[in-house]
């Protein structure tokens, strides 16, 4: 089945555990929330204080998505944060298997995301130690890009290699999604959306959530 992770980056951050409620009453399975830092990506979001402030307003995992650089110095105030999945980009890690543990000796799932024009075999050796592996659809930094469909080849690649070696990691896509693009991904073998403004600029929510899920065709 489907999941749908909304992105807090294109709520409103004065209400925001009103908006986090909307989206898990409206169907949501993992809450997106952006964490960029300024030099990875050019644009700043939120630390782990905002991360421990929206902890207690879902039930749901709370899926960190960090665009930062040395991101060994904030796993640790993530996970105690209350973060479920902490997801690092290969980019920033010259170390990645030691981050990745470094993610699960802090007691969250680990996850690896890599850009659009980062090759999938960059990951490949690590496909074994994570619990989710995200594959960018736009270059990261803001919300409500276009969809990079170049990126349909590498979901269908990480799927293959995951159905040869029998893993269990989640596919996630990030970046663009909306009803057309999420069938595209769905079919190459996506099985978590993010998705920031086609849901949360919608007045309503949980029909937002409906129509992509239904949109992308996997919806048992
Ligand atoms: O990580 C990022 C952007 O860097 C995303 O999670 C965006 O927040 C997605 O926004 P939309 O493209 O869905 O509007
Ligand atoms: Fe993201």
């Amino acid at each position: 089945m489907t999941k749908i992770a909304p992105s807090i980056l294109s709520a409103d951050f004065s209400r925001l555990g009103i908006e986090i409620q909307d989206v898990e009453r409206g169907g949501a399975d993992y809450i997106h929330v952006d964490v960029m830092d300024g030099h990875f990506v050019p644009n700043i979001t939120i630390g782990p204080l905002i991360v421990e402030s929206i902890r207690p307003h879902t039930e749901l995992p709370l899926d960190v998505h960090l665009m930062i650089e040395n991101p060994d110095h904030y796993i640790p105030a993530f996970a105690e944060a209350g973060a479920s999945f902490i997801t690092v980009h290969q980019e920033t890690c010259p170390h990645l298997h030691r981050t990745i543990q470094l993610i699960k000796d802090n007691g969250a799932k680990a996850g690896v995301v890599i850009n659009p024009a980062t090759p999938a075999e960059m990951i490949r050796d690590i496909l074994n130690e994570v619990d989710l592996v995200l594959l960018m659809t736009v270059n990261p930094g803001f919300g409500g890009q276009t969809f990079i469909s170049e990126v349909v080849k590498k979901i269908e690649q990480v799927a293959e290699w995951r159905e040869k070696r029998q893993l269990l990691f989640e596919i996630e896509v990030d970046g663009g999604i909306n009803g057309d693009t999420a069938k595209l991904c769905t079919n190459a073998g996506a099985d978590v959306l993010v998705a920031g403004s086609a849901v949360f600029k919608q007045a309503d929510r949980k029909q937002a959530i409906r129509e992509i899920v239904q949109a992308a065709g996997k919806a048992d």
